[in-house]
């Protein structure tokens, strides 16, 4: 290519730049107009609600749907997402609690979920995120439910039967997991590695393969993990790329997750429910009474109807020994007709049946 090619082309990126500045602070100055319309519209004693995830979802969706390219959908959505969280900054900042410290891939799934204009709240556990919410220190929570490898995160489904949270939204992460060492690691000696415990589980064979004799360390976090072997010379961490970034890890070994799928759901929880967009998911709880055809009864109504489980998990109730509540997640809106119907047949039935929220699958 030619030097005068080269220029021709920066002074038309040039142009196109000044056009997209101008859209971005045009849109910018609508979502300021958006927060006074909101504003003005309350009534009285109402606090203006400025994070809306249903709309979130439906401008990320037609934005993949109206994408040209060349650049592929996921990434189009993530330009976008990272323009609607500087937008919703101007409006309001949200404050979002995970479950930390800086560097965990529940960090990694608030930040791919409202974006980085966000104030991010790092907690020592998964309870705290949750009390964080409760007592309206922050506006969200993220915290990880489920593993595609290793199944339920049961601390989380627990603070669910303590605490009235609303979930309002739910991301999907692929977690590749990465041997990390310090610059003053003794990669030949190397006697003891850290991670938490569901990511060694979730390189077991791997390490069973390559370290079978090296000691395994189930710490707090994989961040916390890789903070550990910064000050040791015969250690290692298993972490992800935002943890090795943050504590200068280099790896020693890449992607060692023993799936190549393995990936892990993030929910967000708040206090505020989500309208319907059309394509949803809801969570609820149940407790059935102990009784033989108990989980028959409970499932008849959405095989009935057509409605499709995504996920059902069981866990003790902590109110009686031997008794059990469960855990369901299925496709669509507790305020569609026809789920309102199997939601009333259920609660006919059941002990106790609380919803934990109706959210737009994920985009992203
Ligand atoms: O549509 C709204 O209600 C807005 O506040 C605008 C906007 C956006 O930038 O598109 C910003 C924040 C909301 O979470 C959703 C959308």
């Amino acid at each position: 290519m030619s030097e005068q090619e080269l220029k021709a082309l920066r002074v038309r990126i040039d142009s196109l730049d000044e056009k997209i500045l101008e859209l971005i602070s045009d849109r910018a100055r609508c979502a300021q107009e958006v927060a006074r319309v909101k504003m003005a519209s309350l009534s009285e004693g109402e606090t203006p609600v400025f994070y809306r995830p249903e709309r979130e979802a439906q401008v990320l969706k037609r934005v993949m749907e109206r994408n040209p390219g060349p650049l592929g959908n996921e990434e189009m959505a993530r330009l976008f997402r990272e323009i609607m969280s500087s937008c919703l900054a101007l409006e309001q900042p949200l404050k979002v609690a995970y479950l930390g410290p800086e560097g965990t891939f529940t960090q990694a799934a608030a930040l791919k979920h409202f974006g980085h204009a966000v104030i991010s709240k790092p907690m020592a556990a998964i309870d705290e995120v949750f009390r964080e919410v409760a007592a309206g220190a922050v506006n969200f929570g993220v915290v990880p439910v489920e593993n595609s490898t290793e199944g339920a995160v049961n601390h989380t489904l627990d603070s669910f039967l303590e605490h009235d949270m609303v979930i309002c939204g739910e991301v999907e992460l692929r977690i590749h997991h990465h041997l990390l060492v310090g610059e003053n690691t003794k990669t030949d000696s190397i006697s003891r590695i850290y991670s938490h415990a569901q990511s060694l589980a979730q390189c077991r064979k791997w390490l069973d393969a390559h370290y079978p004799n090296v000691e395994r360390v189930a710490v707090s976090s994989n961040a916390e993990a890789a903070k550990r072997v910064k000050g040791e010379w015969n250690s290692a961490a298993i972490a992800g790329d935002m943890a090795a970034g943050l504590y200068g890890l280099t790896r020693l070994a890449e992607k060692i997750e023993d799936r190549p799928d393995n990936s892990t759901r993030f929910l967000m929880i708040g206090n505020q429910e989500v309208p319907p967009t059309g394509d949803d998911k809801t969570s609820i709880i149940v407790s059935m009474s102990n009784k033989p055809g108990a989980l028959h009864e409970l499932l008849v109504p959405f095989h009935e109807n057509g409605i499709d489980l995504t996920r059902i998990e069981t866990r003790p109730s902590r109110s009686g020994k031997w008794t059990y509540v469960f855990f369901i997640d299925f496709v669509g809106h507790h305020r569609d007709p026809l789920i309102k119907a199997v939601l009333e047949k259920i609660s006919q039935e059941a002990v106790a049946l609380k919803v934990l929220g109706s959210y737009p699958k994920a985009v992203l």
